[in-house]
């Protein structure tokens, strides 16, 4: 396949190093660490020849325990959430108050620019999507009213001149601004703000104090990936985080006057470990081919998928590029940072705080209900069934990437009453033993065989679980 996108050859060595694979015993010092900080001691990561790595439990987990709190390495909200829920950059958590949700998101739908969910789980990772158990519908609003509010009444719930009732009950961190002056990133406090800065805003900023190479070709390239796939945003983020340890790492050693001298090679290796550890292939080869594409068209299909992710990447170069990282522009790299997040079971969902309020008026006492009600029911009514919209997204969990996917599975991702941010949380489904492994289900495991198989294939294999091997036996009868 020729492609538009050319490695420079001084930098084809540095690639190369970058995709080998890391040594056994350094993964298993990288997780060892990572699982201590994290404090979740009831696991390991270890190879296994056939799979890769793979999370085997410790110790014996009880059903419902909870076995590992995965924070992101890299995360985004989907652009087109971003109009449902108004959420910290950094940790995903709800920020500003139950009325300014309802009114940005009525807004934004009066304006006919609200998406809402719109069924396709795929995106939305539906078991995290559900509190609990609780499939309550509040009631009230039997769904599909959507009867739009005035334009004046929305801006003064989303200015914050209108109150309802109850929503002290509910209350949500203020949201502060960008300290770069975007108006893109907003934070539920001054810590992540920095954390976000530090961690790669710094580089993707289109505010003023942006460390960009160029804000113009910064805004071309957010503008590309909203309109083709926001996949590449998440990507950037992986190159701008890598830029900037390594630039940190660069400065502690210089710092420190190191006298054992490090080749920048060793420096961007080290940066780039995190992101070294995380299962990859490169997009265009992984990717499955969709049922409306044609086989015989397969090959044209690929290119397609090469040459949107050059376009990205030339506009990302320009916007932030850094000749001491070079070898990070490359399109293997980038081929293979979003053949990650293709390769992972990486939904981000935090429930939403508005779902909580409109069930706690549903459960009121009758006469309280009632009165909350004369006011709460117009909004809900016009909100229909999207009052529940979670904030949904993709990011890089690099403890919970290197759980295997089963058909039967003794562990799912379920957010509980507390988890109010995007970590990941896998709990147990059932009582795990001693030494087994944790295995979660990349998809619904209700589906049919064939189904099953089909959507197993985006992740690049053939489930041969015993749920599996039995369909599969009975199927070939
Ligand atoms: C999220 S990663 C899981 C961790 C992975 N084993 C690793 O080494 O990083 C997903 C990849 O693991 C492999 N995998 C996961 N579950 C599998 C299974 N049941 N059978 C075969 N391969 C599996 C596939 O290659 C898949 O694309």
């Amino acid at each position: 396949m020729d492609s538009l996108c050319k490695t420079n050859d001084n930098s084809a060595a540095e690639v190369a190093a970058l995709l080998s694979p890391v040594p056994v015993l350094q993964v298993q010092e990288y997780f060892n660490q990572l699982i201590t900080s994290r404090g979740c001691n009831g696991i390991e990561v270890k190879h296994n020849g056939s799979f890769g790595k793979c999370v085997y439990a410790n110790s014996e987990f009880q059903e419902d325990e909870l076995i590992l709190k995965d924070q992101i390495l890299v995360g985004m909200q989907h652009s087109s959430n971003k109009m449902d829920c108004l959420v910290c950059s950094f940790c995903f958590r709800f920020v500003g108050s139950i009325e300014k949700q309802i009114g940005r998101k009525l807004y934004f739908k009066n304006l006919g620019l609200s998406t809402c969910c719109d069924g396709d789980s795929s995106e939305s990772g539906e078991d995290e999507c559900m509190k609990g158990n609780d499939e309550q519908q509040c009631g009230g609003s039997s769904s599909n009213h959507n009867l739009p509010l005035p334009q004046e009444v929305v801006t003064s719930l989303m200015n914050g001149e209108m109150a309802l009732p109850h929503t002290d009950k509910f209350p949500l961190p203020s949201p502060l601004s960008c300290p770069g002056g975007c108006q893109e990133a907003i934070y539920c406090s001054g810590s992540c703000a920095e954390a976000d800065w530090e961690s790669s805003h710094s580089l993707l900023c289109t505010g003023e104090k942006s460390e960009s190479v160029s804000r113009d070709a910064l805004g071309e390239f957010i503008k590309h990936a909203n309109e083709t796939n926001d996949i590449f945003f998440l990507a950037a983020k992986v190159i701008a985080f890598t830029i900037l340890r390594y630039r940190k790492l660069k400065a502690e050693h210089v710092k420190e006057q190191a006298k054992q001298s490090v080749t920048k090679q060793s420096l961007l290796l080290e940066a780039w470990k995190p992101v070294s550890m995380g299962y990859k292939n490169r997009w265009w080869d992984c990717i499955a081919l969709p049922d409306d594409v044609d086989p015989s068209d397969e090959e044209a299909f690929r290119m397609q998928l090469k040459n949107l992710a050059c376009s990205s990447l030339e506009l990302l170069k320009t916007a932030i590029f850094d000749k001491e990282c070079e070898a990070l522009f490359s399109l293997d790299i980038y081929g293979n940072i979003i053949g990650m997040f293709e390769l992972n079971n990486l939904d981000l969902v935090v429930a939403s705080p508005v779902e909580d309020y409109f069930l706690y008026i549903d459960d009121l006492p009758d006469a309280e209900k009632e009165a909350a009600e004369e006011i709460t029911r117009p909004f809900l009514d016009a909100l229909g069934d999207e009052y529940s919209d979670c904030c949904q997204g993709t990011a890089f969990f690099p403890l919970q990437s290197c759980i295997n996917h089963s058909c039967c599975p003794n562990a799912k991702a379920f957010k509980r009453e507390e988890d109010r941010d995007g970590q990941a949380v896998i709990i147990a489904s059932r009582r795990i033993s001693k030494n087994e492994e944790v295995t979660i289900s990349y998809i619904d495991e209700e589906l049919p065989y064939k189904e099953r198989q089909a959507l197993l294939a985006d992740y690049g294999f053939t489930c041969k679980c015993p749920k599996c091997l039995q369909d599969s036996s009975v199927a070939s009868l």
